[in-house]
């Protein structure tokens, strides 16, 4: 209900509004001598937000830039908001001018969740933010340290298929989103924090609420400068809740973690978990901005927060549009069961051999990307893109959603799943953050660190529960026909449950 408030709140003030509003042109009108972005007309106080009703915001962006253009600029409540709807200008603003646009806006609800911006997600570009990503490519989220978690990962993957192994007996539905969730929630509690967290559910479900609140669509956010707007929706209050929750459960995981560091000998033989790697390296003060409690835990938060949605995400729509696609899902399937047939499980190691499987992957990247607007931008300098001025300070979306499926950078029908598209060598588009039309895991300084952990997640499922069943979604006789309504959030769910049938065809090998 929170991410819907501002709708409602804003349909409220429209309808107030609009009886004194004057029609003007919004700020491209190129007030102060600067050629601005165009965008659509705005209303006092609501600004552009009467564009963006009755449709989720990517989309309705993607609606509006036809309209304005590639270089697009609303006023969201207060925040003047630029949206980049094309590959030139997601470019010039990832790669040529990435200095000047590589901080986050830090809004009220994500100040008072990441303890002012000490995270690495919505850190300033600056020293701090310098120090922790390098941190986490190096040690937290490098290639070693996510092999280290091939056996949790499996382990997880397991226990997943014995659920789906146990339905398909009873030929009982699974909800495939829950289910999903639960798996990659629970391989990453344990990377994070080992098999001691009590207070997974509580974690979890708080975690979920502060995604919510992040999403920036709350009024608290919309219109920063009003202390009544502020008190009125209650965001900040339900923010500092999370984060004592959060930071509470934490705590108690930290003085586990040290009483284990200290007490010698115990732990010996253990993996090291990330929760390990931070407070050795917070113990031996090595790094030149020490690392303090407050930083450690607004990291670990981060860690579960940018890997945990996306990753099930991924996983939902490559699932829901292999049903709907049933001859991507013949071949995935058998390409599946040829590598590992022999072998009677899939094996993560030989993962590479799966081919189609990745263009699949990739397929459902391009169609469903889970954070359809990126992490919003901010810009750091006065600067141009595409001729137009952007004023410092300004938030800037990347529509990469918009991008996915436009018809000018894809052949044929760019809303059908067609992972053949990528086949060709030659004409192959990455998601590497080099090719600008596909962008998942963003571009330029602040793209994904997490991208391998998080694929590491993803092709495991994924090619374990194809390996061993087929799956069925009942009461859907015409698979075109199967509905892939996205949600409203941050990320771009599924909106409907995903229940499938599965139906077991390669027995799991004993021991799982
Ligand atoms: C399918 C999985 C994932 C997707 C699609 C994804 C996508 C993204 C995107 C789009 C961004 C913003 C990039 C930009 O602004 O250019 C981001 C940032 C980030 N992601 Fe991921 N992510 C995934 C998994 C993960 C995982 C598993 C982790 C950690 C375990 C992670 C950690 C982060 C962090 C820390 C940032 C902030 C980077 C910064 O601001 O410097 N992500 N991710």
């Amino acid at each position: 209900m929170d991410d819907h408030y501002y709708v409602y709140l804003g349909l409220a003030l429209v309808s107030l509004l609009v009886v004194l509003a004057k029609r003007r042109r919004g700020p491209a009108d190129g007030r102060h001598g600067l050629r601005l972005p165009p965008g659509p007309w705005q209303l006092p106080f609501i600004g552009s937000m009467h564009h963006l009703l009755g449709q989720l915001p990517h989309r309705a962006m993607r609606d509006l830039a036809r309209r304005h253009g590639p270089v697009m600029l609303l006023r969201i409540g207060e925040v003047p908001t630029l949206v980049i709807s094309s590959r030139e200008a997601a470019r010039e603003v990832m790669k040529t001018h990435d200095t000047s646009f590589a901080s986050r806006p830090l809004s009220a609800t994500v100040r008072v969740l990441t303890n002012n911006g000490r995270d690495i997600i919505f850190a300033p570009y600056g020293e701090h933010w310098r120090q922790l990503r390098k941190l986490a490519i190096t040690e937290l989220l490098s290639a070693r340290r996510v092999l280290s978690f091939r056996a949790i990962r499996e382990e997880e993957v397991a226990a997943m298929l014995r659920a789906c192994a146990a339905a398909a007996a009873e030929s009982r539905p699974v909800e495939m989103r829950a289910r999903l969730s639960a798996l990659v929630a629970d391989a990453t509690v344990r990377a994070v924090m080992g098999d001691r967290c009590r207070d997974r559910d509580v974690f979890l479900r708080e975690l979920d609420r502060s995604i919510g609140l992040s999403a920036g669509f709350n009024p608290a956010d919309l219109w920063p400068s009003s202390r009544l707007v502020g008190q009125l929706s209650g965001a900040v209050r339900r923010a500092e809740e999370c984060r004592d929750t959060v930071f509470g459960i934490l705590d108690g995981i930290i003085k586990e973690h040290l009483q284990r560091m200290d007490s010698a000998g115990a732990g010996a033989g253990e993996a090291e978990d990330l929760v390990d790697v931070l407070l050795k390296i917070y113990k031996d003060g090595s790094l030149q901005i020490p690392l303090d409690m407050d930083v450690l835990k607004a990291v670990i938060f981060d860690i579960f927060g940018a890997g945990s949605e996306t990753s099930a995400t991924t996983l939902e729509w490559t699932i829901a549009e292999l049903i709907r696609n049933p001859k991507a899902m013949q071949r995935a399937t058998a390409e599946v069961r040829e590598a590992f047939g022999a072998r009677g499980a899939v094996a993560e190691h030989a993962l590479g051999e799966l081919r189609y499987l990745h263009l699949v992957i990739r397929e459902t990247f391009r169609l469903h990307t889970p954070l359809p607007l990126l992490l919003p931008r901010q810009s750091q300098e006065p600067c141009r893109v595409l001729g137009y001025d952007v004023p410092a300070g300004t938030t800037v979306l990347i529509n990469v959603w918009a991008l996915g499926r436009d018809g000018r950078y894809w052949s044929g029908d760019p809303e059908e799943f067609r992972p053949e598209r990528f086949e060709a060598e030659a004409s192959a588009v990455e998601f590497k953050g080099a090719d600008f039309e596909l962008l998942p895991f963003g571009a330029g300084r602040r793209m994904c660190p997490g991208m391998s952990f998080g694929l590491a997640n993803v092709e495991l499922a994924l090619a374990s529960l194809l390996f061993h069943f087929d799956w069925e979604a009942p009461g859907v006789s015409d698979p075109a026909e199967f509905d892939m309504t996205e949600a409203f959030g941050i990320t771009a769910r599924r909106k409907a449950n995903l229940l499938l049938r599965p139906i077991l065809r390669v027995p799991l090998p004993a021991g799982v």
